[in-house]
């Protein structure tokens, strides 16, 4: 199956800034993948590359089977975008905007935005110029799927918005992946794209250091904490990937990718260490871990999280 999204080898610097380092990986049709990262971390660069916004030092870009450098203009007619601010026609009302826009697609355009916008509650008399940062992101939105685009690219597309708009986001992204479409959302609101992404995929100043399904990263990984007797007896290895390891005094807290809990819990008794506390942490959880660890020793090999860059769409 052909991926909707494609990034090889992809690198970009701006000036002594490394914005993308050797980024591979692949978005099979159908999937909500969202792309997590500190600031800063070259998020809204691989999607300005992916939309030919940018250029890329090294590597390429696809979008739909389309090489970025080349088919710019192809790649924008037929994903739909949303950025962080989107940049609409102030004097414009929602109804006009959507009239505007459906000059530049086929038939249907406008009476699908008109759907969508009815959906979200927006008054097509407004005028842009008043409508509240929530309102015009729905508008945003609105613009950006009415053409039924087989890919939806969401840039923080839910910073600042009330529960209420973000929930209805996130509907509108379960909707598009439903119909065998694809969604690539930026984010930093972890708890929401643990709703609804399928494929997370991890940025770390640059470097893609996790492109996993999210259901098997949590399922694959356990946060185990040990309260040892005293300082310095010396804590038990971890049978397993160890993704990140933190102590407080006697207390330690790692964070085990393939954890072999029966041999950990072995290795504690014969040893005459207190019983470890395990737990499956949420995403927000995994990734804090993997950037605390990053920071703490940004040279380790943070990749023993997994890079399978072709991610399969089981759904
Ligand atoms: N046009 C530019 N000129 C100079 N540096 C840039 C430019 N665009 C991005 N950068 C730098 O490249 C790096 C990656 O930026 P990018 O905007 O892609 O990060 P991000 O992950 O989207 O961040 P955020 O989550 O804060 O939006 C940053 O260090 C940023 O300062």
């Amino acid at each position: 199956m052909q991926p909707v999204v494609k990034f090889k080898n992809l690198s970009k610097r701006f000036g002594q800034t490394v914005a993308l380092n050797d980024v591979t990986l692949e978005i099979p049709p159908g999937v909500v993948c969202a792309v997590l990262g500190a600031n800063g971390a070259g998020k809204s660069t691989a999607i300005r590359i992916l939309l030919g916004l940018d250029k890329p030092d090294a590597g390429f870009a696809e979008a739909l089977g389309m090489d970025s450098k080349t088919h710019a203009l192809e790649i924008r007619g037929r994903v739909g975008y949303v950025a962080d601010q989107p940049p609409l026609y102030e004097w414009m009302t929602v109804a006009e905007i959507g009239w505007f826009a459906a000059g530049f697609y086929p038939t249907g355009y406008k009476a699908e935005y008109d759907k969508l916008t009815t959906k979200f509650d927006l008054d097509g008399k407004q005028k842009i110029a008043n409508l509240s940062k929530g309102m015009r992101a729905k508008v945003a939105l609105s613009l950006a799927m009415a053409h039924r685009p087989e890919l939806l690219i969401l840039d923080e597309p839910t910073s600042g918005l009330d529960p209420l708009v973000r929930r209805e986001f996130l509907e509108s992204m379960i909707d598009v992946s439903a119909e065998g479409r694809s969604v690539l959302l930026s984010s930093h609101q972890v708890s929401e794209v643990e709703r609804v992404a399928d494929i997370v995929a991890i940025l770390l100043n640059g470097k893609l250091v996790c492109v996993e399904r999210l259901d098997d990263l949590k399922r694959d990984t356990t946060e185990v904490a040990i309260s040892m007797p005293d300082e310095t007896t010396p804590p038990p290895a971890m049978p397993g990937i160890n993704l990140a390891h933190v102590s407080f005094g006697h207390d330690h807290v790692w964070m085990v990718r393939d954890l072999n809990e029966a041999q950990l819990r072995e290795s504690c008794r014969s040893a005459s260490l207190p019983e470890p506390q395990i737990r499956k942490p949420n995403l927000e959880d995994i990734l804090l871990a993997i950037l605390r660890e990053y920071r703490r020793d940004p040279l380790q090999k943070t990749a023993q999280v997994k890079t399978d860059t072709a991610v399969e769409n089981h759904g």
